[in-house]
């Protein structure tokens, strides 16, 4: 489904007196006097509620298309490319994050420098600490086995955190993960477009926090405190063990080294530091929600469950854990990770896009400035068309006849168009090296009440903001074999 939504008050008032385009807009609900769509838009992720609205204003903007993604953030992406000019922002102090600078020079060059340090050869630099901080979370489960969602969130944070900045993350109660985790959890709801009424009527941010109601206001304050920290702390880190010559690679001692050798730019070094916060950020929650339904489908899913283990105990064998050079051997391995996306993209409506210039598209005017347009990756991974059965979770469906994996090799979850996940090889080696090495050596299974029944597990989900996690549950990981354990306690 693809969505568009005039945003704000002002301008959307002045879009309907200046509207002298013979095209309309995109259908939606009917922008009310000085609020315009402000009550309508979801305080919560609610890709579902999208997929309604789709139904109710039925019109030919095509919903849950990935099609129409495709000609208008990908085919059209020099003009969808920009994010929407949220006020909150600015009073978060968020505006240096990359995923919510505005298009232009600045945003480029932090790309390129993505670009240079992540992209696929790149990425390779980043096994050894993602396998290691893998086998430490299976050494995790094997003693603390209840405790799994503690260990999925510790991995998921020490890997940008080790890859960054060389940081050991040691506890949830380390300084900056506090902090990072206040902050997330504070910013996540405001940043989606309905989150306050600051995004709304811009001049709201001129009440000082104090004043009753300002919630968005004072939590704004504390954001930017606390993002203050949660920059500081590593990045003094890290060069003082650049400066005592005992930093381990990682994205930012490479460059400080490179800086103390060659020099660099003040610009350089600002971006730097600016990818690294944001990685921190961007990687750890929906690394967390990508685990987590894993854990939940294979505990749901005895069968691929199987056959996954089988294809693991075939090619890898018995007496060794996976490894990344498995990868291309391992196919069904590889279709799982693509349906574990598809059935649970941790970003279900992705970040929103906005335009640089006024556009058309099937007929309708979208105008440029306040409009934001919403890739709904959930409604596209449930599109009958390119997923027959969607709401069935089938591995085989990235397979071909002969077992190998298809051509379908695109992972809506990442996003769309020059703003796609800036981290997606990364991404995608942390999410599949997990798989792999979790099913190598643990059983999934559902836990069992004190009589020894199985304990359902509800397929439902907890919205933060713009991210999705599975709401709690309980399972069981139950080592596989002797051997398996050994394994386990051998690679630590
Ligand atoms: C399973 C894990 C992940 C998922 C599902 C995911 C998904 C996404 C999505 C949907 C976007 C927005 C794309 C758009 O605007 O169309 C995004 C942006 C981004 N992601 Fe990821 N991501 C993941 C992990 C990571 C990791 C590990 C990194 C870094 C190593 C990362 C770095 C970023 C950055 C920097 C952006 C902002 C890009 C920009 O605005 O130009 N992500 N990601």
């Amino acid at each position: 489904m693809f969505e568009t939504h005039r945003l704000i008050v002002w301008k959307v008032i002045s879009y309907w007196l200046k509207n002298s385009q013979s095209a309309p807009y995109p259908p939606g609900p009917k922008p009310k006097p000085l609020i315009g769509n402000a009550l309508d838009l979801p305080t919560s992720s609610s890709p579902e509620m999208y997929v309604e609205w789709g139904k109710k204003y039925q019109s030919d903007f095509v919903y849950a298309s990935a099609l129409d993604a495709d000609e208008i953030l990908d085919r059209r992406a020099r003009k969808y490319s920009d994010r929407p000019a949220l006020p909150i922002l600015k009073l978060m102090d968020w505006e240096w994050n990359l995923a919510s600078q505005r298009y232009g020079a600045s945003w480029r060059f932090h790309r390129t420098i993505c670009q240079q340090n992540f992209r696929a050869v790149a990425a390779r630099d980043y096994y050894p600490p993602i396998l290691e901080k893998t086998h430490e979370m299976l050494h995790r489960l094997l003693e603390d086995p209840d405790n799994f969602e503690e260990h999925n969130k510790m991995l998921s944070i020490s890997i940008p955190m080790m890859t960054m900045y060389g940081y050991e993350v040691k506890s949830f109660q380390d300084s900056c993960i506090v902090a990072a985790d206040e902050s997330l959890r504070l910013g996540a709801s405001l940043l989606l477009p309905g989150g306050t009424w600051i995004n709304v009527i811009p001049a709201l941010r001129y009440i000082p926090s104090w004043f009753p109601g300002a919630t968005a206001r004072r939590d704004a304050a504390k954001i930017r405190e606390l993002t203050k920290e949660v920059q500081r702390i590593p990045l003094e880190f890290v060069k003082k063990e650049v400066e005592n010559g005992t930093a381990i690679p990682s994205f930012v001692s490479n460059f400080l080294r490179k800086k103390r050798n060659a020099g660099a730019l003040q610009a350089e070094e600002e971006a730097v530091y600016n990818i690294a916060n944001t990685v921190c950020s961007a990687a750890s929650d929906t690394t967390i929600s990508a685990t987590s339904a894993f854990f939940y489908l294979m505990a749901v899913n005895p069968d691929i469950q199987r056959k996954a283990q089988a294809e693991i105990d075939r090619v890898v064998g018995t007496n060794r854990l996976p490894d990344f050079e498995d990868r291309a051997s391992l196919p069904y391995i590889e279709a799982l990770y693509r349906e574990v996306l598809r059935f649970a993209p941790p970003i279900p409506l992705g970040l929103p896009h906005a335009l640089t210039e006024d556009d058309y598209y099937k007929g309708y005017y979208i105008p440029k400035g306040d409009t934001v347009v919403l890739g709904n990756i959930w409604a596209m991974t449930r599109d009958e068309d390119l997923y027959p059965d969607p709401l069935k979770f089938k591995p085989e469906r990235f397979l071909d006849k002969d077992g190998n994996v298809n051509d379908d090799k695109r992972v809506l979850a990442y996003g769309f168009g020059r703003r796609v996940c800036a981290g997606k090889y990364i991404a995608s080696a942390t999410t599949w090296i997990v798989m792999a090495s979790v099913l190598a050596c643990f059983n999934i299974e559902k836990a069992k009440d004190e009589f020894g029944n199985e304990i359902g597990i509800k397929d439902d989900y907890d919205d933060f903001g713009i991210l999705r996690h599975k709401s709690k549950f309980r399972c069981s990981f139950v080592p596989r074999s002797l051997v398996a354990k050994q394994l386990i306690q051998e690679a630590k």
